[in-house]
């Protein structure tokens, strides 16, 4: 089965649904195959249902077993979601939820036992291709099951299973949570040219463009990320004298990245509970 073949239903249409469903649409995924189920209707999702052609209702109503069916709510809404969602869920529906923290279990509880059910952690890349996916499948999930989520998953970018549900908290806190680290650092970055005089305008674009430069080099180059790093470091020069700063054991980087990772890992977990 390809991606164009797959009947899909999209239960929210918000940030990440609607970018995995953009990154769907432009690899292929037909419209006519597509629902989204989305109380709030948000207009720009209205929009996007005319100009490509997909069915966007506000409630799970006249849908039967589609192929997949994605949960894109906040897991803190699951608990009212799923129990609506029972009957379109068919015997051979693989049910993927992108939720940060809501576990297999609290599927089951209320879809069956015998539901379907993958755990998968995009970001938001996902909606222009760059996507980077890990997903756990459940007790059940067949490999031809398996097969149809790599192959949906791996549209948006790149995608691995993981072995076990645990793992999907830490893909959580490098990956699913990763993009907005780099987003911060470009902010971080221009706030810090400001503070060197540069105008914020100048600093904005010397930030965001070394952020996309620097992204764009690691996607198409195959040496690894130090080796890029190394690359501009002069011996002695000013990289050398900035990395001295980011690279130091107390205070630097390295440590407060640990810590802000443990943080997200710690609050998928909560969010389980
Ligand atoms: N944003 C990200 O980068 C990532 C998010 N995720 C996960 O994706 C999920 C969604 O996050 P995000 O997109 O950021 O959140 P959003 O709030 O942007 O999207 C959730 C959407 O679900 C809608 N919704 C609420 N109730 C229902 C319902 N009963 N049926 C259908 N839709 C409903 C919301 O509507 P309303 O706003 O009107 O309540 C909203 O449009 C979360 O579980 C999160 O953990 C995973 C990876 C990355
Ligand atoms: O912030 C969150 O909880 C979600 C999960 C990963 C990215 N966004």
């Amino acid at each position: 089965m390809t991606i164009g073949d797959i009947s899909l239903v999209l239960v929210g249409a918000g940030k990440m649904g609607g970018a995995m469903l953009s990154g769907w649409l432009d690899m292929g995924l037909n419209p006519a195959n597509v629902t989204v189920i989305d109380p709030g209707l948000p207009q720009e999702m209205n929009q996007l249902a005319e100009q490509k052609g997909f069915r966007f209702i506000a409630t799970p109503y006249g849908i039967v077993c589609p192929d997949v069916v994605v949960v894109a709510v906040k897991p803190q809404v699951m608990d009212k979601v799923l129990p609506t969602l029972k009957s379109l869920v068919g015997a051979s529906t693989v049910v993927i939820s992108v939720a940060a923290g809501t576990p297999v279990s609290a599927f089951k509880a209320h879809l069956g036992e015998e539901a379907l059910v993958v755990r998968a952690m995009p970001n938001t890349p996902a909606q222009v291709g760059r996507g980077m996916t890990a997903a756990f499948a459940s007790h059940g999930v067949t490999a031809s099951m398996r097969t149809l989520t790599a192959a949906l998953l791996s549209s948006m970018g790149m995608f691995v299973w993981v072995e076990s549900e645990g793992q999907i908290d830490a893909v959580t806190a490098i990956s699913g949570s990763g993009p907005a680290y780099v987003f911060h650092m470009v902010e971080a970055m221009a706030s810090a040219g400001e503070a060197l005089g540069l105008d914020a305008e100048t600093a904005g674009i010397l930030a965001r463009q070394t952020i996309v430069g620097a992204g764009e080099l690691l996607h198409q180059s195959a040496l690894p990320a130090a080796t890029l790093r190394k690359n501009v470091t002069s011996p002695g020069g000013t990289t050398a004298a900035a990395l001295n700063v980011l690279m130091a054991e107390q205070g630097g980087l390295g440590a407060l990245m640990e810590k802000a990772t443990a943080a997200a890992r710690d609050r998928s977990i909560e969010l389980s509970k």
